[in-house]
């Protein structure tokens, strides 16, 4: 029996340990040439001759040995076991299983320090569970903490001291008028108090004239404002929702109340994913009702018939948001707004029928892609009204087309159509009229789904060839992929370049040629 050889080496160090077997010997040709040539001499069948090469020794039986081994089984194990192929084949069999027999103990010689391993690792990842979720309890409280620091809630929060000290100061009053308090304790009270009521007040007025500061108040100010309505449907199509602005008397103008529901609907997208400030993906859970059946990857903004939205409404502008004060508020709530859009984990296309004019073209620059249909018009029309735009879609159309594209058509208000958006680069899919909101959602659906039989064929993405072998794409992959294109905007230096368009059009709006432009314009 050979010894087991010496570990083999690789480059990598030691590996297993493994046996050399005997091959076994050949025939020996000599005896097998002399003999074979006499015997074949005689008529032989093919499976005997077979038989003589394989065990040549046969030849050297005389016909009564042969017999005897045939009728002795003592007798035939012992020529058997004495041919030197069987002999060569048992040594290997021995060999083999005193090889198995070795690994085998050597297996069960660490099976504990296997089962040691084993529970070494489960306790680890027990631990490492229990660690994630402290994590996650800790980030949700973090993120409360910070929510109660946050701008709009300070100023909340600074607004209903200022109006606590007021009204204690109007109840030390009427104790002292109805005197339940002395002259000089009045005095001295009164007067500590109307200086911190003072002192919130002309805090609350910094804090509110600071650019950029999004009081939620603004929201609730601009509610009141109009009529028509957003409306969201999460189910519109697999991993779709439609969201579609409906004042269809005024081709989907947008009224404050309608600001206000957009701006309530992508709080509730937001919540369709949590992820941690740093949108860490590990975080990225499907947790909203909203949600839970559809599993949203896309969105498909659109108007009501057959219109998609010329702007702010103007009946609306010229009763209540014509002076630069309110047109601030309307460009913080609508930047604001337009901005968490583009940050959701969302794929977004606008389906453009009709018109998209003003505030409505700046609302198709906040999508992710742009289907249009073959008439459809989308104008910058803000220079007509001496001013510039003020929901961000200057920096966005300037992301898109570039600056200089960007000049001409905003300083022009000529329109964008289909032919020319898509030699810009700003139309995606160009569709018949009364087609876009079809065309967004098999457009969309290269996201939800991919098909493998469009993959070989290298296909073009028709719905046609996806319904094929179609398997749904991994949703967290691709809302992580939408984080990760939308974090490049996400940076100081983008939003201090909101801050400047935000600036720039307050100092243009409700000045008086904005406000004649606007007052001029038919409606
Ligand atoms: C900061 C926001 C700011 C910006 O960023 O630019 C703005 O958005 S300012 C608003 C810019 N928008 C406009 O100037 C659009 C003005 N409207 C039009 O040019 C035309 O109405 C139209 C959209 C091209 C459609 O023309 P047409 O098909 O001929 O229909 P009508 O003109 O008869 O309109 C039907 C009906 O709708 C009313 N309408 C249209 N747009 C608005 C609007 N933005 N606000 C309020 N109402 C609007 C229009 O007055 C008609 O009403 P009735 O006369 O009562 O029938």
């Amino acid at each position: 029996m050979s010894q087991p050889q010496e570990e083999n080496k690789s480059e990598n160090g030691p590996t297993t340990q493994s046996y050399e077997f005997r091959q076994p010997p050949p025939p020996n040709p000599q005896l097998y040439d002399r003999q074979i040539s006499t015997v074949l001499a005689t008529t032989l069948t093919p499976e005997q001759v077979v038989i003589y090469e394989e065990f040549p020794e046969i030849l050297t039986k005389s016909k009564e040995d042969l017999e005897d081994l045939l009728s002795n089984d003592v007798c035939f194990d012992s020529f058997f076991e004495s041919i030197e192929r069987i002999r060569h084949t048992l040594a290997v069999r021995d060999e083999m299983r005193v090889g198995n027999e070795t690994s085998a103990k050597e297996t069960l010689s660490q099976e504990n320090e296997l089962n040691q391993l084993r529970q070494h690792v489960q306790e680890q990842e027990n631990a490492l569970i229990k660690l994630n979720s402290t994590i996650q309890e800790k980030l949700k409280l973090q993120q409360n903490a910070l929510q109660r620091f946050s701008p709009s809630v300070l100023l909340t929060k600074l607004k209903s001291g200022v109006q606590q000290s007021d009204e204690l100061s109007e109840q030390m009053a009427s104790s002292f008028l109805s005197g339940e308090l002395e002259t000089d304790q009045f005095i001295k009270h009164f007067r500590e108090i109307r200086k911190v009521f003072h002192l919130r007040n002309a805090k609350v007025e910094i804090v509110k004239n600071k650019p950029g500061i999004l009081d939620d108040s603004i929201r609730e100010e601009l509610r009141k404002l109009g009529h028509g309505s957003v409306t969201f449907d999460p189910k519109y199509s697999r991993g779709i929702g439609l969201l579609t602005l409906q004042n269809p008397e005024r081709h989907n103008a947008l009224s404050g109340k309608m600001m206000a529901e957009l701006s309530d609907i992508v709080d509730k997208l937001e919540n369709i994913v949590k992820f941690d400030t740093n949108g860490n993906l590990n975080n990225v859970n499907i947790v909203n009702e909203l949600d839970k059946e559809n599993n949203l990857i896309g969105i498909i903004v659109t108007g009501s018939r057959n219109t998609f939205c010329s702007g702010l409404d103007l009946s609306v502008a010229k009763d209540h948001i014509l002076t630069p004060e309110n047109g601030k508020k309307m460009s913080l709530l609508m930047q604001d707004t337009l901005f968490r859009f583009g940050q959701l984990p969302l794929i977004s296309v606008a389906a453009v029928e009709g018109h998209a004019l003003g505030g409505g073209a700046e609302l198709v620059t906040a999508c992710d892609f742009r289907c249009i249909s073959e008439t459809s018009k989308i104008r910058f029309v803000q220079v007509k009204m001496s001013v510039i735009p003020g929901w961000g879609g200057g920096k966005r159309l300037i992301d898109i087309v570039g600056g200089v594209n960007a000049l001409k058509i905003m300083g022009t208000s000529d329109p964008i159509t289909a032919q020319n958006g898509l030699e810009l680069g700003f139309v995606d899919v160009i569709a018949p009229h009364g087609e876009c909101v079809n065309r967004a959602r098999e457009f969309l659906n290269r996201y939800v789904y991919f098909s493998e039989r469009d993959e070989r064929k290298g296909g073009n993405g028709n719905d046609d060839n996806i319904n094929e072998n179609k398997k749904i794409n991994s949703v967290k992959a691709v809302r992580g992929l939408k984080l990760l294109i939308s974090r490049t905007k996400n940076s100081e230096e983008y939003k201090n370049f909101l801050l400047y368009e935000h600036e720039l059009f307050g100092s243009l709006w409700g000045q008086k040629e904005n406000v004649d432009a606007v007052l001029k314009t038919r409606k």
